[in-house]
């Protein structure tokens, strides 16, 4: 059977890759090849950028209400293809299609509804200088600009950014990550039938070796929004920042999840499950360090266990599977790697550890068993470094002092998590927790007006509501004295 071949979406068409050249796209729950996606090269990026070109201006100019128009019918279609998006979504990336019927597919309509609806709202500021002048502050468009997006939650997370990009009246070359390329492949069919005109959005698919960094190092794309691995990002800042780009680079996590003995139980041991596992514990804002106050620490241990123990690993496209294939093998032997690596460093597993062998069509596939270790002092690499996968650690701890210790003693600074019912001590905590994103009692309870992003080693910038029609935009300042 001839596999299924993905195109590139360049000024409003779909092409093949000018080298004809593709790469295997593989399905992890199953551990073989479906598709095809275009292996694209620097000259792909250049005829983006020659198609983004020639419509720039006009797309700039464009009244607000008919931007809105045409990204709000994108978000309506997003939603009347929402069973067929899910279904790709999970075949492409292993997710159990609950959770892409659920939030991935959901979320990508919303970013378009919400930055359509956002941009007509877009004001920029005046100030006025005691009766002598006024300054008053444009914002552009940049121009051309960059998206590149990984493979955790595809359309979710290309969406987030291309949809302010655009909204903002930019002309955009993005780049899927090349392992979950599916889902932006039907945006740009979506695109198509909205109404986008040519040029617009050039979604070019190939690898980041290529692709992404043709597209950092073009002088013609004048932003740069990135979120993926902490490597990848401090290599686009190096070729981006000498060349004065804008960047938003959206990083990697090691979240603390802080529990402490008030809170309200119930309601802590289920979210602190999601956190830990859901989309397989890929999610950078997942909540991979648990500490847990002493007086609740063996409680926990025993419940928290036997909730993990009771998750179904399985086909993804299965009802009633909480955890569907990690993403590649690759992935899977990283994230299995790091077992060893916790017993060596003295730490016990109580739970998981393996990859998972189902059996039938999924035999072959990538799935590994939801992982608790103790045992862990705060600062061996197991509890420093980033897993991307279903891991977590569980520490006992007996003072806020000593926890924010162990919260804080890692290079990234994401996202946290404090479960207390004493509010006093949770503005004390989050005053001092080392993270752009601080939940109290809940975790990804998400407004999209809110700044996302993180500090230290997770990141530069924010996403995220007006945060992002910044980035989008140039200002420049006009300063009028009053004659
Ligand atoms: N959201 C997050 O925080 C994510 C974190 N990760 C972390 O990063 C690790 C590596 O995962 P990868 O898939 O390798 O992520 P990655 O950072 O390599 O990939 C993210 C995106 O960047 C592109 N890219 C890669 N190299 C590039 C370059 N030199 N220039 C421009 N674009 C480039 C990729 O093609 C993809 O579209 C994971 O094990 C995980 O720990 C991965 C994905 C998402
Ligand atoms: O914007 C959100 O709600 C979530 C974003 C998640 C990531 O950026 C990630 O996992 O990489």
């Amino acid at each position: 059977m001839e596999l299924k071949k993905i195109q590139n979406y360049i000024g409003g068409k779909l092409l093949p890759p000018i080298s004809n050249n593709y790469l295997n796209n593989f399905n992890p729950a199953i551990g073989e090849v479906y598709s095809e996606i275009p292996d694209s090269s620097i000259e792909d990026v250049h005829l983006a950028i020659v198609e983004a070109q020639k419509v720039k201006d006009e797309w700039a100019n464009l009244a607000l209400e008919k931007r809105f128009l045409i990204l709000n019918t994108i978000a309506e279609k997003i939603e009347e293809r929402r069973e067929e998006l899910a279904l790709a979504e999970s075949i492409d990336n292993g997710k159990p299609i609950s959770l892409a019927m659920a939030v991935d597919i959901p979320r990508a309509a919303s970013n378009f509804r919400f930055f359509a609806t956002a941009i007509m709202h877009f004001a920029s500021e005046s100030h006025e200088m005691a009766g002598d002048a006024i300054n008053y502050t444009l914002r552009k468009p940049i121009g051309i600009v960059g998206c590149i997006s990984p493979w955790n939650l595809p359309l979710y997370l290309f969406t987030w950014k291309i949809a302010p990009a655009l909204a903002a009246g930019n002309c955009v070359i993005a780049k899927p990550s090349e392992v979950t390329p599916m889902t932006a492949y039907l945006l740009s069919e979506i695109c198509i039938e909205a109404g986008l005109p040519q040029g617009v959005l050039n979604i070019v698919h190939g690898l980041g070796s290529t692709v992404g960094e043709a597209m950092v190092r073009h002088p013609q794309i004048k932003a740069i929004s990135f979120t993926g691995g902490t490597n990848t990002g401090a290599r686009i800042a190096s070729i981006a920042a000498p060349m004065f780009k804008k960047l938003s680079l959206e990083l990697g996590g090691k979240n603390p999840n802080i529990i402490f003995a008030d809170c309200d139980y119930e309601k802590m041991l289920n979210t602190t499950i999601r956190s830990s596992f859901a989309n397989q514990g890929q999610i950078c804002l997942c909540g991979s360090r648990i500490f847990v106050e002493r007086s609740l620490y063996a409680k926990f241990k025993e419940d928290f266990v036997a909730k993990v123990k009771a998750l179904k690993v399985g086909d993804p496209l299965v009802e009633g599977s909480n955890l569907g294939a990690v993403v590649s093998e690759a992935h899977m032997q990283k994230v299995l790697s790091y077992n060893n690596l916790a017993k060596e460093e003295g730490g016990t597993i109580l739970c998981g550890g393996e990859r998972v062998q189902l059996e039938g069509r999924c035999e072959n596939g990538w799935f590994i068993s939801p992982t608790v270790i103790e045992g862990l002092s705060y600062d061996c690499r197991t509890n420093q470094e980033e897993i991307f996968g279903p891991v977590v650690t569980i520490m006992p701890f007996d003072t806020e002092e000593e926890v924010l210790k162990y919260a804080n003693s890692v290079k990234y600074g994401l996202a946290s998590t404090l479960w207390t019912a004493d509010l006093n001590r949770a503005h004390r905590m989050a005053e001092q927790i080392e993270a752009g994103i601080v939940w109290v009692n809940c975790w990804l309870h998400r407004d999209l007006r809110t700044p996302f992003g993180g500090t230290k080693a997770s990141g530069v910038g924010r996403e995220g509501g007006w945060e992002a029609l910044r980035f989008f935009t140039e200002p420049k300042n006009v300063c009028i004295q009053y004659q």
